[in-house]
């Protein structure tokens, strides 16, 4: 985790204060981690210890105006803290892309999947609609989603959740980012669809070679998917290992609780060949 020199996204001495009528209150503080090349690093903790503020700050969303980020990020040796909006919506969905809990909330309701997903294309690529349209349907081909021309002409309410974050996967994928962070992508589907992603998430990473921020509450999902773990509480993060090392010898009182009231994720019992 800590060979900078292979690390496509570097995490330094990161720190996110808010802004209250007291003064500032940290929200997390001092992390320190960063991921290889085609490599998944999850983060686990409860409710409440810094996931989603950590990968907000990576993507540079968390609100300017009462948050204060301090630290350095850099994607492939660039550094993302600081730089303007116009020059980080470059690197959002090209380079970093995000894969978030509900689908339903990344797509606007009143636009078809068609229209968004071309126009997404379209604003990090030269492409025109055409071809925008072709690479959409080839990359929904991609990540098996049945018919994809027809797909394309629907409205998001008239898609399952868990088609919906296929869509959305796809979406992410299309561009081929250097980093997807899946912040919780399982959590509001059902187990045949939790597993579809899973293998989904893992196959992009294997065949291009993408690095994946796994962000779940979730050891069962962390167990199947990451290479090292991060463990946050309170903003911090407690214990960092290979996820073997985690699983057989946690350090922390807090992992160990976390391990022990982990759900079990039932893959062995799944058909999991003719799901992709
Ligand atoms: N905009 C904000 N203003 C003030 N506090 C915030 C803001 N966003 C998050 N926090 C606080 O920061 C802390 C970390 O929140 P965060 O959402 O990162 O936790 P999490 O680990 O992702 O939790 P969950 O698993 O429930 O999503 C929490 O105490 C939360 O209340």
């Amino acid at each position: 985790m800590e060979k900078k020199d292979h690390n496509i996204l570097q995490v330094k001495d990161l720190c996110v204060q808010v802004k209250t009528k007291a003064g500032f209150t940290s929200l997390v503080q001092g992390l320190n981690f960063g991921i290889e090349k085609g490599k998944v690093l999850g983060i686990v903790g409860e409710s409440g210890s810094g996931k989603t503020v950590t990968s907000m700050s990576i993507l540079q969303l968390l609100d300017q105006k009462s948050m204060e980020i301090q630290g350095s990020i850099t994607l492939k040796g660039q550094e993302l803290n600081g730089l303007k909006n116009k020059d980080m919506q470059k690197i959002r969905g090209k380079d970093i892309a995000f894969i978030m809990q509900n689908p339903m909330n990344a797509f606007t309701p009143v636009f078809t999947i068609g229209h968004q997903f071309v126009e997404t294309i379209k604003s990090h690529t030269s492409l025109n609609k055409k071809q925008a349209k072709e690479l959409a349907i080839e990359v929904m081909q991609y990540v098996n989603l049945p018919d994809p021309a027809k797909l394309l002409k629907n409205y998001p309410f008239q898609l399952s959740g868990g088609m919906l974050q296929r869509v959305m996967i796809a979406m992410a994928t299309c561009l081929h980012p250097s980093v997807i962070i899946a912040d919780e992508p399982t959590t509001a589907l059902d187990l045949h669809n939790q597993l579809l992603v899973l293998r989904l998430l893992d196959k992009i990473r294997s065949e291009y070679g993408t690095s994946i921020l796994l962000i779940s509450h979730d050891l069962g999902v962390i167990a199947e998917m990451a290479d090292d773990v991060i463990v946050m509480k309170r903003g911090r993060i407690i214990e960092k290992a290979n996820v073997f090392e985690l699983f057989d010898h946690p350090q922390h009182e807090y992992t160990k609780k976390l391990l022990n009231t982990r759900p079990i994720l039932q893959v062995e019992q799944q058909p999991l060949i003719n799901m992709l």
